[in-house]
């Protein structure tokens, strides 16, 4: 089967947060069952750079929202791209979203319009020699292609699009319509009209052939009103079509016997061998060299992902005789908040405002514990290389954290099946008192050495949910 892919990031050419490393994994695990995807993808500076040398014209759209475009192929980092080259939309440097001052740009309505056109007559059959059975869309930026699909007079391609976050929509005012291509009657309650305005993941929610989210718990959760954030009316409506299918992790990016941004490797019997790492850990955010728990955060600082709430259990959890690492970005109040701790906290805090892959994977190498507090999580990722790094997990008890880490209750413990910790309800006080029940496991080595080994056990890898998005490939030609 020949699947086009439709994203706005891949790991690990351009990211931003999770979706890359789905979108990037996805096709790598979808290889081995007989899946053949080509990935379209915007042609932003770092990956016409990436493609540099070794990229070939294979067609040209001589309009694309008022502008000329050419289409490259190239294969690059085992992927296999379609590289959309719009300079005017996607020669910009940095983020591929907003401008230097964090707001998103103005015209992403184009840019991503441009992008769904572009894979819509791909799927279409513009290319000489391939053209895709099926079309897979991640979130909104490639949730128009269904709807150039349907609104066409080609025959529609099955299509399938997954949310990773309903949070953001991409809803737009209806000024824009016009200048989307699209016939009248798309702006309606079957195409894009959203509320008055034109939403775009809207759109395709309304018409691609299937609805994916990356948790089963998810998927139940976004056809309610506290998480459907305006759109559960439609999923619900289509609930036979929504499914919920947990995230894998590249598990050779994140592979603790080879990993070479550690300070030292180790396996789940060789525990002993975290320790470089801790200490790496602890020097580079300033901790003290003592035996006291690591929790760490590697995370957007939003109020998504409850950053909020572990500001304020900062006191506590230091009280507890636990310190704190943080590495993220995002909203500025939360960056401060976490920098006034260092200064509060001496040698129990540290905070890194940045983005840095390579030590994310030193956190989850050396840290203890790593802290989730999010208030609605898809699925989450940094679980899951929790859980194969040995940093367990103590996650708030929503969407694909409930789905992938089992509590260490008292029952759990016993026969020795707990992962990590989850909290209920996502509260200051309920998270502080997770955390003491991770310091009080912490004290019991035994137990904790058993949560350890048995969260590096888990199948975190794309192994069984690549199977399961092939079978839902497969069942929309039936
Ligand atoms: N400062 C930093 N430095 C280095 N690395 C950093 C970083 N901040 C974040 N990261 C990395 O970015 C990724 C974040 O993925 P998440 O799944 O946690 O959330 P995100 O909200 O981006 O994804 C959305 O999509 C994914 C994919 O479906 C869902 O799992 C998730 O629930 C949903 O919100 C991880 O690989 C993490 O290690």
């Amino acid at each position: 089967m020949k699947v086009l892919s439709v994203t706005s990031e891949i790991y690990p050419l351009i990211k931003t947060g999770g979706l890359a490393d789905v979108a990037g994994a996805l096709p790598l695990a979808l290889a081995g069952l007989g899946i053949e995807t080509r990935t379209i993808i915007p042609g932003y500076p770092a990956i016409m750079k990436a493609v540099d040398g070794h990229a070939e014209k294979v067609h040209t759209f001589a309009e694309l929202f008022g502008e000329r475009a050419t289409l490259y192929a190239a294969k690059c980092e085992g992927l296999d791209l379609l590289v959309l080259d719009i300079p005017a939309l996607f020669g910009r440097f940095g983020n591929p979203y907003n401008s230097a001052t964090g707001e998103g740009y103005s015209d992403n309505w184009r840019r991503f319009g441009a992008l769904s056109k572009a894979a819509a007559e791909v799927a279409a059959g513009v290319l000489p020699g391939w053209e895709p059975d099926l079309v897979h869309c991640h979130d909104w930026q490639a949730a128009m292609t269904p709807v150039y699909m349907r609104f066409s007079d080609v025959p529609e391609k099955p299509s399938i699009l997954t949310i990773h976050n309903i949070a953001f929509q991409g809803t737009f005012g209806p000024d824009i319509f016009p200048w989307l291509g699209l016939p009248a009657h798309a702006m309606a309650v079957d195409g894009v009209e959203y509320f008055g305005n034109v939403g775009f993941l809207k759109g395709g929610l309304q018409t691609a052939w299937a609805v994916t989210t990356v948790s089963p718990t998810y998927a139940r959760e976004i056809q309610t009103p506290q998480y459907g954030m305006g759109l559960e009316g439609l999923i619900a409506a289509r609930a036979h079509t929504v499914h919920g299918i947990v995230n894998g992790i590249d598990t050779d990016v994140w592979n603790p016997t080879t990993d070479q941004s550690l300070a030292s490797r180790y396996t789940p019997s060789r525990l002993r061998l975290r320790e470089p790492n801790r200490q790496v850990l602890s020097e580079r955010f300033g901790l003290d060299d003592d035996t006291s728990p690591i929790f760490c955060v590697v995370s957007r600082l939003t109020w998504q992902k409850g950053m909020d709430l572990l500001a304020e259990a900062i006191g506590p959890l230091v009280a507890m005789g636990g310190k704190l690492a943080v590495l993220g970005t995002g909203d500025h109040h939360l960056e401060e908040a976490f920098r006034n701790a260092v200064r509060l906290y001496p040698g129990r805090v540290g905070t890194i405002i940045g983005y840095d892959e390579t030590l994310s994977h030193i956190q989850q190498a050396g840290a203890d514990a790593i802290v989730i507090p999010s208030r609605f999580e898809p699925c989450g990722l940094t679980q899951l290389y929790g859980l194969r790094y040995g940093c367990v997990p103590v996650v708030a008890r929503t969407g694909g954290l409930a789905d992938t880490i089992i509590d260490a209750n008292p029952a759990a413990l016993d026969v020795k099946v707990a992962t990590g910790i989850q909290f209920s309800p996502v509260e200051t006080w309920s998270l502080v008192h997770a955390l003491r029940r991770a310091i009080n496991l912490y004290n019991d080595k035994k137990a904790w050495m058993h949560m350890q080994k048995q969260g590096m056990k888990s199948d975190v890898s794309w192994k069984s949910s690549a199977k399961l998005y092939a079978d839902l490939y497969s069942s929309l030609f039936v």
